[in-house]
């Protein structure tokens, strides 16, 4: 198994073999669900058995069995997802909207003044949204903190892939006794968990420092440690990796479907035309003022490009994150005994012509639906069953605003001379520039309109002095 871009290479085999096939790496056993009905049957349908986790490197070692992300299910993922839950549903629209505002104008400044840094612009504005609601802190371009993060997921991702750890390939191995240095697998896994714990304990000691000061501003981790203090939920560890886990599962989410959007639209830019007319006719032909969150209904195309966006080329879990079976099942035939790994083949059924028809096209009309309101729904963007991702309505907002407002105000073209590489995904690093592109702004009255209402979030107010 290659240690990246498991997407081309299983699409590769899925091809070859169809619907289902089995990997088998050592004692583990891996199902492979190459299309929506299959996911549909098995995570879906039968997800009270199908929604743990099976990373022992990854979780156990890497994780120190903290980030909820990859914990089996059980009562502290339960618990964890509960309070996270609290800060992401539904009825937190307007908490995260006015972040997004703030930060998706934040957007459309950096690329105005420096265009060759559109990359970094987008992950800077992934990160702030959710750095404010968490850590009630922005992210400034370049943000060391943040970079440290990108690394922690960095690190960590790979050993969830199929086959990338001995020890998950024979459990077993994993009770014999680590003292006598007979877990050679330990010493890498220990050390990327005492780099990730540093790094989220850092967050937590700076928001600590800010609220000893004063100057802290109220946010998701200030209330948590309130409550905790009552009630002794989580212990001081625990609480860093749960403000670490939705800041990672949060950022690079939204960046890789952001860059998904920018090379869909240079390489298939006839979608434009029609996401226009609706957006002229809302905030004027003459760029009036820029697209905002109550707009939502009379904008179906951006709504559509958000779907397509998480679909088209998915670069992070291109190949799901995989689930564990928690009881043996029988499934058309197939015996799945309990422990299996069950992932959705996401690269490969995202670019399946029996799935969409013309795959390979970026094109937002296909989701022009009744399930148009629904993100979740007619692709596996966001996973599936009781692990379904529970920031899909941030998700959505963030998306939302960011698209609505970068197609109104900005042209996105090929760069003929360095295209869009179409056939892998991007690379893993928020740091290194995945194409090039071209972003203008539509025209001098969009460029004014930019300078007048979005200059204003540029300027950072972190709370520190
Ligand atoms: C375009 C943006 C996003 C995409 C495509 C996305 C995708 C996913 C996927 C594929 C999963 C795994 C689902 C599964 O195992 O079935 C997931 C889980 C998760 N996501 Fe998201 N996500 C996005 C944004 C966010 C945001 C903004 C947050 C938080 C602010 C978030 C928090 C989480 C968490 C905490 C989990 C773990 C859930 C669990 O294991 O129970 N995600 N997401």
């Amino acid at each position: 198994m290659p240690m990246k871009d498991h997407g081309p290479f299983l699409r590769e085999i899925g091809d070859k073999y169809g619907e289902i096939f089995t990997l088998k790496f050592g004692r583990t056993y891996w199902v492979v669900l190459n299309s929506r009905r299959a996911v549909n049957e098995l995570l879906v349908k039968r997800a009270a058995i199908y929604s743990s986790r099976g990373s022992h490197m990854a979780h156990s070692i890497i994780s120190g069995e903290k980030r909820m992300l990859l914990m089996p299910y059980g009562d502290m993922w339960r618990r964890q997802r509960r309070v996270m839950h609290q800060l992401l549903n539904s009825s937190q629209k307007p908490v995260f909207r006015a972040f997004q505002d703030l930060e998706s104008k934040a957007l459309m400044a950096d690329l105005l003044e420096k265009p060759e840094r559109w990359y970094l612009s987008v992950a800077r504005f992934s990160n702030s949204v959710i750095m404010s609601v968490v850590f009630g802190r922005r992210t400034a371009l370049g943000d060391p903190d943040i970079s440290a993060l990108h690394r922690a997921q960095e690190e960590f991702v790979p050993f969830t892939m199929p086959g990338a750890s001995l020890v998950d390939s024979f459990p077993v191995l994993a009770n014999i006794p680590y003292l006598k240095g007979l877990q050679p697998w330990r010493r890498k896994g220990d050390e990327i968990n005492r780099r990730t714990t540093s790094t989220f304990t850092r967050l937590m000691e700076d928001l600590k420092r800010r609220i000893d000061q004063g100057f802290a501003n109220a946010c998701f981790m200030t209330k948590l440690l309130e409550s905790s203090a009552k009630k002794e939920d989580f212990t001081a560890e625990e609480m860093a990796y749960i403000a670490g886990t939705l800041i990672e599962a949060g950022t690079d989410t939204t960046r890789t479907s952001l860059l998904e959007l920018v090379a869909g639209t240079a390489m298939y830019p006839e979608w434009i035309p029609r996401a226009r007319a609706e957006l002229d006719s809302v905030c004027g032909h003459n760029a009036d003022r820029l697209p905002e969150f109550d707009d939502r209904d009379r904008l179906p195309m951006i709504k559509a490009a958000i779907k397509e966006s998480v679909r088209w080329r998915p670069s992070t879990a291109q190949t799901g994150v995989p689930h564990a079976l928690t009881a043996e099942d029988e499934f058309e035939g197939y015996h799945i005994p309990a422990g299996t790994i069950v992932t959705w083949n996401h690269w490969a059924i995202s670019h399946s012509e029996a799935e969409y028809k013309n795959a390979e096209q970026f094109y937002p009309e296909r989701f022009l639906d009744e399930d148009l309101d629904d993100i979740v729904k007619g692709h596996y963007g966001f996973g599936a069953g009781r692990r379904l991702c529970v920031g899909y309505n941030v998700a959505e907002g963030n998306l939302f605003i960011a698209i609505a407002r970068l197609i109104y105000c900005f042209d996105i073209e090929q760069e003929f001379s360095h295209p869009v590489v179409v056939d892998k995904p991007f690379p893993v690093s928020a740091e290194v520039e995945p194409f090039k592109t071209i972003i203008k702004p539509r025209s001098e009255a969009h460029r004014r309109l930019i300078e007048r209402e979005c200059h204003s979030g540029v300027k950072f107010s972190s709370g520190a002095p």
